[in-house]
């Protein structure tokens, strides 16, 4: 009867054995190709070592994935192919290349850019600027003063434009929430976290509430307000400039600002979509109006 085919550690193949999931044990390193051999020839039926060390080695992938591991001369054996779950880890996609170049030039960009992050930074000078600006954008401020208008309205126009900023600000408040509870990317680390009136989830990053917001309510002034050309210009150039000035504050990665416009953009057609009026929500309207 054939004795049982033995890896080099004198294993028999395909036993599990806990040791090679320690780092030090070959499936980590060290003399991984061994275990790759193993894992290999005990696949079943028709897992024919040869073959798949011939695939493998044709394969550029294999050449450059397999260079860390050999980590040997050529007077050591031949190294054995990783089977196709690492073949995956170290053949990255195209995407996921694509995405950690884009994370690299984000970082480097957002640091580069927070001229204001500090007091002793390069543009210290302009950081109460910049927090003012900071206030502006904040959803407090937007919250009170809308309510606050609405309580002033007495048209019905007026209440059905306001009542819809009022769900705009709210859904804003609401998506942005959930997406940095979902993400949780970290603030850069020179931010000081130092901003006004914070929701646990305003530790992280992803996207700028600052920046959807600003989006969002620019938008909506623009198709709701008859405003001057100047003023319109305005508003555009304050939404932009709330969106640069988080990144220069040290608060949000460029990704984080582009992001949020697009957020705060998308969100205005929701809420255009959705549009409140006394026809499909009478009870906010009346329940507004006994207020
Ligand atoms: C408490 C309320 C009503 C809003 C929180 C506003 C806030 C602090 C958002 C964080 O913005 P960034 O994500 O741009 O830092």
């Amino acid at each position: 009867m054939p004795s049982p085919r033995r890896n080099l550690e004198g294993r028999p193949l395909g036993a599990s054995t806990s040791s090679s999931s320690s780092p030090s044990s070959p499936a980590h390193g060290g003399g991984g190709r061994f275990e790759f051999q193993s894992l290999l020839s005990s696949r079943g039926p028709g897992a024919d070592p040869t073959c798949a060390r011939l695939r493998a080695s044709e394969s550029p992938v294999h050449r450059r994935g397999s260079f860390p591991l050999a980590g040997t001369g050529p007077s050591q054996a031949p190294s054995a192919p990783p089977p196709d779950e690492d073949l995956m880890d170290l053949n990255p996609s195209f995407l996921g290349i694509a995405l950690r170049s884009l994370l690299a030039i984000d970082l480097w960009l957002s640091k580069k850019l927070g001229v204001c992050a500090g007091e002793s930074s390069s543009w210290g000078s302009v950081r109460p600027l910049m927090k003012l600006l900071e206030i502006s954008g904040h959803g407090i401020p937007w919250l009170l003063g809308t309510l606050y208008c609405l309580s002033r309205s007495d048209s019905w126009a007026g209440r059905e434009v306001l009542m819809n900023l009022l769900f705009a600000l709210l859904l804003d408040l609401l998506l942005v929430g959930l997406i940095k509870g979902l993400v949780r990317r970290r603030r850069p680390a020179h931010n000081q976290m130092d901003m006004f009136f914070t929701l646990s989830v305003d530790k992280y990053s992803f996207p700028s509430g600052h920046s959807t917001r600003a989006a969002l309510v620019s938008r909506f002034i623009l198709n709701h307000l008859v405003l001057a050309i100047p003023l319109r210009v305005l508003v555009v150039l304050w939404a932009f400039i709330l969106g640069l000035s988080r990144v220069m504050l040290g608060r949000h990665n460029v990704t984080d600002v582009a992001f949020g416009f697009f957020l705060g953009y998308m969100q205005y057609s929701i809420v255009d979509y959705c549009w409140l009026s006394p026809h499909n929500a009478p009870f906010l309207f009346v329940l507004w109006n006994q207020h």
